[in-house]
This record gives C-alpha cells, structure tokens and sequence, in this order.
C-alpha cells in the first residue's frame, strides 16, 4: 500500500473548485432541492428501478430531512448550496451528485443518460459558473460521452470511473485525456443490477472512507480490481445493506462521517465507527427514488490535506 502523509494546504478562494480525494475536509458543498419536486406530472420519468416499485416519498419528509442534512452539514463548518427549482420540465432535484463532478480544480458538467435529468444541470449554473476568464475550469464532455457524477470518486491520485446503465467507455476516455496525466484512471463496470438490488451508480457498490478505508459490495462489481484490495482496506457490505444504500454515505473528512439512521445500516455503522465518527441522521425519503446521503450531495471544494 503506498503511504500517505496530512499536511495543511494553501487557502482556497470561495469560489475555487477542489476535490482530490473523498475524505479530504469538505468545506463547500451543493445538496438535493426538495422544492419543485414533481410538480408537473407530464414530465415525470421513473428513471429507475427502485423508483418503479416505490411510492414516491412525501414532500414533507424530503423537506424535513434535507433540511436536517443542511443543518448538519453548517454545524460542521460546511458551506452548503442548494440548487433553485428549474420548474416543471425536471422534476427531480434531489441528487445533485449525478450531474457534475469536481476533479482536481476543475468541474465536469455531466451528459445525462435519462432525458427528465438532462436540465437538471440548469438549477445550479449559479453556484458553478464564476467568471474567471483566464481559467477554463468547467469542461463539457462529448455528446457521445455519458457520465454521471455517482460513477466518479475521486481518490488518493486515483479516478474509479464505474461503466454502468448511466456512464459509458467514451466517459473513460473523455477523463483520460483531460486528466491522465495528474491521475490514475481506474474503469469499474458494475454488474447487472438484479431484481432485490439495484447497481445504479458505483457510489451504491463502492465508497472511499477514512484514512485507507473503503465500502463495498463485490457482487455489484463485474471484476473488482486489483488496485482495490492493494489501496484499500475493504470493508464488505451485504446484498440487504446495498439494497439500503449503505455504501452511500458522504464524508466530512477522514475522521467524520454522515451516514444513514437505519435497521439495515447499523452493522455498518458499527463497522465505521471503529475507524472514525459517525453522524446518523434519518434520511428515508431520498431513497425511496433511488440515491441517499452520497447521491444528495455534490462537493465543490474539499480541502487537500492528503498527499502523496
Ligand atoms: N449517485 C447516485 N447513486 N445517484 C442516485 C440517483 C438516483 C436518481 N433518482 C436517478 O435514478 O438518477
């Protein structure tokens, strides 16, 4: 396993985009918008499977605990953002994660597979677009290039791109050529999700924790890597706690953790509470469209703190 070292970085201006690793200290952050959810039912897309099977999630509840989520996240000393409703052509803003990706200093604005996400992008030009003419820091991939940010983890030099239903080759190659040759490039195709569990992205099968640890169900994985079992220390995750996300947690840094308050989540909770703190919050509504507490949350400045 190759050693790392912490050491503090130079001061970031707020605008700045930086992500270099997952549990880097989050500083800056956008999370799901509960507001214009299915407000037209003409443009509803049931866009996966789980959404298919479930009844949509009470505005309430999404409100209620969104709004948790921020609270947390601002008790911690995080920024957070929330996108602005785009009205009624995208009716679902709850998992920013999918639709951008910060990489290094630079932000991919992502080409959604499924049409009802495709604007969702709209909600946040706001917060992404800062006029720093001399800086070319938001890239536009291909038009044959689909990629979605929960198919993107950035991690220890290293980028593990998931080929899955939402993210293709061309995305491998779009993140080589502009990103080879500061790090690694992983591709992780995802197996076939089954009828109990659903592989949508690979943050629902793997997830960088802590120090040199890592979350994952194998079974949701084609060939797992050799790099994995080298860079990692892997903690496995059963089928019953994949179908309850419990990979998707989101890391406020190497010693802090946001995970979900479940039954099906508590073992893996115990399990990584042995290596940092973990905050638990209620988050039942999200997931009931296919995403929990990863997928609710888009990263824009972490502070690189880990080097090689
Ligand atoms: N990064 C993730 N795992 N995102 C989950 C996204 C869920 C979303 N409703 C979709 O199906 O597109």
């Amino acid at each position: 396993m190759r050693k790392y070292f912490y050491r503090s970085f130079k001061k970031m201006t707020a605008t700045e985009f930086c992500c270099h690793n997952e549990s880097d200290v989050l500083r800056r952050v956008i999370i799901g918008s509960w507001e214009g959810y299915r407000q037209s039912e003409f443009y509803i897309e049931k866009v996966n499977a789980v959404q298919e099977q479930m009844a949509a999630p009470a505005r309430d509840l999404l409100k209620d605990e969104l709004e948790g989520f921020k609270s947390v996240l601002e008790s911690m000393g995080v920024e957070v953002l929330v996108p602005r409703p785009v009205g009624k052509i995208v009716y679902d803003q709850l998992t920013p994660r999918d639709i951008g990706v910060v990489i290094g200093d630079r932000f991919v604005l992502c080409n959604m597979r499924k049409q009802s996400r495709r604007y969702e992008c709209v909600g946040i030009f706001d917060l992404i677009m800062h006029y720093d003419l001399s800086e070319p820091n938001i890239l536009i991939p291909p038009a044959d290039c689909f990629i979605e940010g929960g198919d993107v983890i950035v991690d220890k030099q290293t980028i593990y791109i998931g080929i899955s239903e939402r993210t293709n080759r061309q995305a491998v190659e779009f993140i080589r050529k502009n990103f080879g040759d500061r790090f690694r490039v992983v591709p992780i195709t995802l197996a076939a999700s089954t009828e109990e569990n659903l592989y949508l992205h690979l943050d629902c099968v793997f997830n960088p924790v802590g120090k040199r640890h890592a979350l994952i169900h194998a079974p949701g994985i084609q060939e797992v890597p050799a790099q994995l079992s080298g860079d990692y220390e892997l903690i496995e995750i059963s089928a019953a706690e994949q179908a309850a996300l419990c990979t998707n947690v989101l890391s406020l840094s190497h010693e802090v953790v946001i995970s979900r308050d479940h039954d099906e989540c508590a073992r893996v909770n115990a399990e990584l509470r042995k290596i940092c703190s973990v905050i638990e919050l209620p988050f039942n509504a999200v997931p009931l469209t296919g995403g929990s507490l990863r997928c609710s949350s888009l990263p824009l400045q972490r502070k690189k703190i880990l080097t090689a």
